[in-house]
Parts: structure tokens; C-alpha cells; sequence
């Protein structure tokens, strides 16, 4: 049986409540058709009106906190090295650019030629050769972003020694780079000599920011007090003419000045030591190691254990001079040629490399060599740059877990026994460490962090917005229940 009211009334139930629930009380029972009572029609219009309040509230908090497009901004990095230039470019979303490990490289492009200290003598050479990867950069960074893209350059060891050696032609060579990159649509922010210390410095920000070692848990932030000193890993940045070690020690105490650096980063305090063995980078080492065995020939010939059985090399000895890493003994040379012999001995060439190391003095608690600093090592280490490539080459770096040392030394022992005609012929550096300092990316203190991710936020506001209707709901069929309810009779 269906309780209706009767075809005559429909009117009536479009007037107020009063006059709704007196009609309710005095139904009328048809046996037509079917018809749905109006306090019935009242609760399914006040649902609808709740479902839409609730679908109003979810979508008023889904638009009004999505996220907006992204927008991405761009900073162009030179390292001028002692080998050659690269040029990087990064990127990252420009509304969390506080935020750590959001930078990201998505171009390297690999200047053709020379070092620019190698330009000394032609310096309009060393901003011509950059021409190419600067054009490279323009096609990577969208147009209409090119006059807001800053663009650096850091010169490493290779410019620090032509400083040391002829300070204006040292100027010259960065003149010429400097018109170059002036004269590109970019935001020139200079091209500068940056020091062994900061050279270091940035190696060490950049394989932390990528590591996420400045990175605390997000809900620490409401516990100050558990954020806990995670460690830090050190970096170990092998170049061509000069060598950086930069970690943080035990011990609070850095005893040289000189090797100390101090940061504070996301809201924590950091002491550093940092050191740049200049003259100590892969390739003038070698020169260094040639000139001190050269103080033992007679004639200018040298068997040489570092380089492979039948490798044969003649160069002047004019041109092993030709810096201040290696002290003025050419004079007193009485040859001027250097015949070189490659004989291939591992353990003999570890004898002779020793050379060029000074263990003998130390004016401090424990030192590394030539009397420098270095406290005991603290912690791992990540290792880049001709570290890299080095192991690379030895196809050591596809391993998950690092490579013992005793199998590093027996795949370097291996190859150097290998005699000369058997043979042919991701980046981490300085450079991200340096940019992140340079745009401020990197804040002294942890920048202000929501509390929830967007995805969290919006199910939040539909969870609470389904619950608030449910209680509405619930309250008003609680406080105003219809009469035809309250009698059960629907
Ligand atoms: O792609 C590569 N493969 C192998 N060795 C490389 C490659 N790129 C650079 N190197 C080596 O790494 C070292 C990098 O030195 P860099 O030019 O950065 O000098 P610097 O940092 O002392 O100024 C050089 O010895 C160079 O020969
Ligand atoms: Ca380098």
C-alpha cells in the first residue's frame, strides 16, 4: 500500500512546513498511482542541496589549492678547468627553490680545445671557444627565459696558476671570456678565479645536496628538538692541477685557520675542512713527478714505471717549466730534451709518485703532506671528477656497492702491465654548489614548510567536508523530525 497525497494538494506542498506537516496529519489513502509524500520530496531536496554544498566545498578546495602550472627557472654554470670548460645547465621549479635536492642538470655541453688558461698566449681563443656551448645553452633554455637565466663562470687550478705566474695575462683571458658571455642574451653574473677553499667548498654542498644530506623529515619540524645532526659525506675532487679533500671532522677543533669553513644551512650549524692541494691535480702531478726524476738522469732519458711497455714520448724540458708548480732547476739541466720510456711497474711507479709527497715534517697534530693540515678522516666519502674517470675507464664504476680498495689496485696493477699498443686511445663537481650558493638556494635557515602535501590537503577537505554534511544531517533529522517520521509513518 502507498501512501500519497491526493492529486488535488500538489499546490499545498510547495507552501511552508506548518502547512505541509497539518496535511501530513491527515493523509489520504488512494489506491491509484503511487505518489511520493512531500516531506519525502523536502528531505531529498535538503540532501541534494547538502550533496551540493559538499560538492561545492571539494571543488571551491581542489581549484582553489591546486597547484599552479609549473614554473621553471634556469642558471647556466661555466667550470673553467685546467683541462677544458663545461658549461652546465640547471633547472628547477621556481616555487620551491628553497627547498633541497629540486635542482636538476639537464645539459652539459663540453667546450672543444683548451683550458682557458691554455689561451694565454691567443686570449680572444678562450671566448671564441665558448661561442658553441653558449649557443647550445639558448636552444636548452626557452626563449623567453634567456634575460632572467643567470650565467657564471668559475675558473679552477689551472687560471690560479697563470695568476700566480703573469697576474695581467691572467686578466686578459678573463676579459675575453667575459665579452663572450656578456654578449650572449643571459644574465652575466661574472666570471671570476674562484679559490682552492671555496672550490672545495662547493664540491662538498653539492655531493650533500645530492646525496639529500641537508634533507630533515618533514614532520621534524614540529620537533625541533629530535632533528638530529645526520651525517654529512665528504668529497674528494681529483682535477687536473689541483686536488680538493673537503669533510666534516670529529674533532670541533680545526687547528689551521685556513682549512676551516663554517656553514649554516637549513637551520644547522656545520664545520667544515676543506683543503686544495694545488700543483697536485692528475696532470701536474705528473709534471711534477717528471721533473724530480729528471734531477736523476744524466742525458735526459728516463725508463718511466708509470707509463705502458713501448710507450715512447720526446718533449723540451722547456715546456715541463712552464709554471710555478715546478721550481726553476731547467737551468741547470744539461740537456734539453726529455726521451721517456714507459716500462709499465705498478709498484715501482707507486715508489716514484711518492717522491712528490713530503711526509717528513708536520707542525701539527697529524698532517696529510708538505706540512698541511689534515685531521683524522671522518665519515664516506663520494669521489668525482678524474676519480671518476678514472674508474670509469677501469670499469669500476658500474658496481652498486663500493669497489675494495684491493680490487681497485689490482684493476690499476692489471692495466698498467698491459703493454701500449693493446691500448686505445653524471656529473657531480663544484659547479651545482656554486649556483646554489650564488642565487641564495641554499638558506641559512629551513624555510617555512606546509604542514601537509597538496594530495593530503584536498582528501582532508572532502573528508571533512562528507563528515560535516553527515553530522548536518544527522542533527536536523534529530531536531526537526517530520511528523510523518515521528509517527513512523514513512
Ligand atoms: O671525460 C673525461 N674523461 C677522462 N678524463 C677526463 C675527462 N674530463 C676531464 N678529465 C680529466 O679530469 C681532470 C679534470 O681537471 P680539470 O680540467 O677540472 O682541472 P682543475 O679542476 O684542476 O682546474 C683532468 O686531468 C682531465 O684530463
Ligand atoms: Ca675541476
Amino acid at each position: 500500500m502507498h501512501l500519497s497525497l491526493s492529486s488535488s494538494e500538489p499546490a499545498e506542498a510547495e507552501k511552508g512546513g506548518e502547512r505541509t506537516l497539518a496535511l501530513m496529519d491527515e493523509p489520504k489513502v488512494t489506491g491509484t498511482k503511487p505518489r511520493t509524500s512531500w516531506p519525502r520530496k523536502a528531505l531529498l531536496i535538503l540532501g541534494f542541496l547538502f550533496a551540493l554544498a559538499a560538492i561545492a566545498l571539494v571543488a571551491m578546495a581542489v581549484s582553489q589549492n591546486k597547484p599552479l602550472p609549473k614554473n621553471i627557472k634556469y642558471g647556466i654554470v661555466l667550470d673553467a678547468g685546467s683541462s677544458h670548460t663545461n658549461l652546465y645547465v640547471y633547472e628547477w621549479p621556481a616555487e620551491k627553490e628553497n627547498d633541497t635536492g629540486v635542482v636538476h642538470q639537464v645539459e652539459v655541453c663540453k667546450v672543444e680545445g683548451l683550458g682557458i688558461s691554455g689561451y694565454s698566449q691567443d686570449t680572444e681563443k678562450a671566448g671564441l671557444s665558448l661561442q658553441h656551448c653558449m649557443k647550445r645553452a639558448q636552444e636548452v633554455v626557452p626563449e623567453q627565459q634567456h634575460r632572467e637565466t643567470p650565467v657564471y663562470l668559475g675558473a679552477t687550478a689551472g687560471m690560479r696558476l697563470l695568476s700566480l705566474q703573469n697576474r695581467s695575462m691572467a686578466d686578459r683571458v678573463l676579459s675575453a671570456v667575459e665579452k663572450t658571455l656578456r654578449s650572449s642574451p643571459f644574465n652575466f653574473q661574472g666570471a671570476r678565479v674562484i679559490s682552492g677553499q671555496e672550490e672545495g667548498a662547493y664540491g662538498w654542498i653539492t655531493i650533500n645536496y645530492l646525496l639529500g644530506n641537508f634533507k630533515q623529515p618533514g614532520w621534524l619540524n614540529f620537533l625541533p628538538h629530535l632533528r638530529s645532526s645526520r651525517g654529512t659525506s665528504g668529497a674528494l675532487d681529483l682535477g687536473g692541477a689541483s686536488t680538493q679533500i673537503t669533510f666534516a671532522p670529529d674533532q670541533e677543533l680545526i687547528e689551521s685557520q685556513e682549512n676551516s669553513l663554517h656553514f649554516r644551512l637549513y637551520g644547522k650549524n656545520y664545520n667544515v675542512y676543506t683543503h686544495s692541494f694545488l700543483c697536485y691535480g692528475k696532470d701536474q702531478a705528473l709534471r711534477l713527478k717528471l721533473a724530480t726524476d729528471l734531477q736523476s738522469t744524466q742525458n735526459g732519458s728516463l725508463l718511466d714505471p708509470c707509463f705502458h711497455l713501448g710507450y715512447l714520448r720526446i718533449m723540451n724540458i722547456s715546456d715541463l717549466y712552464t709554471n710555478p708548480c715546478i721550481a726553476n732547476g731547467e737551468q741547470q739541466l744539461p740537456f734539453t730534451q726529455l726521451h721517456l720510456q714507459g716500462n709499465g711497474d705498478y709498484q715501482r711507479c707507486r715508489m716514484t709518485i711518492q717522491k712528490i709527497f713530503n711526509t717528513s715534517y708536520c707542525p701539527y697534530s697529524s698532517c696529510a703532506f708538505n706540512g698541511i693540515f689534515l685531521p683524522p678522516l671522518q665519515g664516506e666519502f663520494g669521489a668525482f671528477s678524474a676519480f671518476y674517470f678514472v674508474m670509469n675507464f677501469l670499469n669500476l664504476t658500474t658496481e652498486k656497492s663500493p669497489v675494495p680498495l684491493d680490487k681497485a689496485t689490482s684493476a690499476v696493477e692489471s692495466f698498467c702491465s698491459r703493454p701500449w699498443h693493446e691500448i686505445g686511445s653524471s656529473d657531480a663537481g663544484w659547479t651545482l654548489g656554486y649556483m646554489l650558493n650564488l642565487t641564495n638556494m641554499i638558506p641559512a635557515e629551513k624555510p617555512p614548510t606546509r604542514p601537509l602535501s597538496h594530495a593530503s590537503y584536498v582528501g582532508l577537505m572532502v573528508f571533512c567536508s562528507l563528515v560535516l554534511v553527515a553530522v548536518l544531517l544527522l542533527s536536523w533529522l534529530t531536531f526537526h523530525k517530520p511528523k510523518c517520521l515521528q509517527k513512523g509513518l514513512i
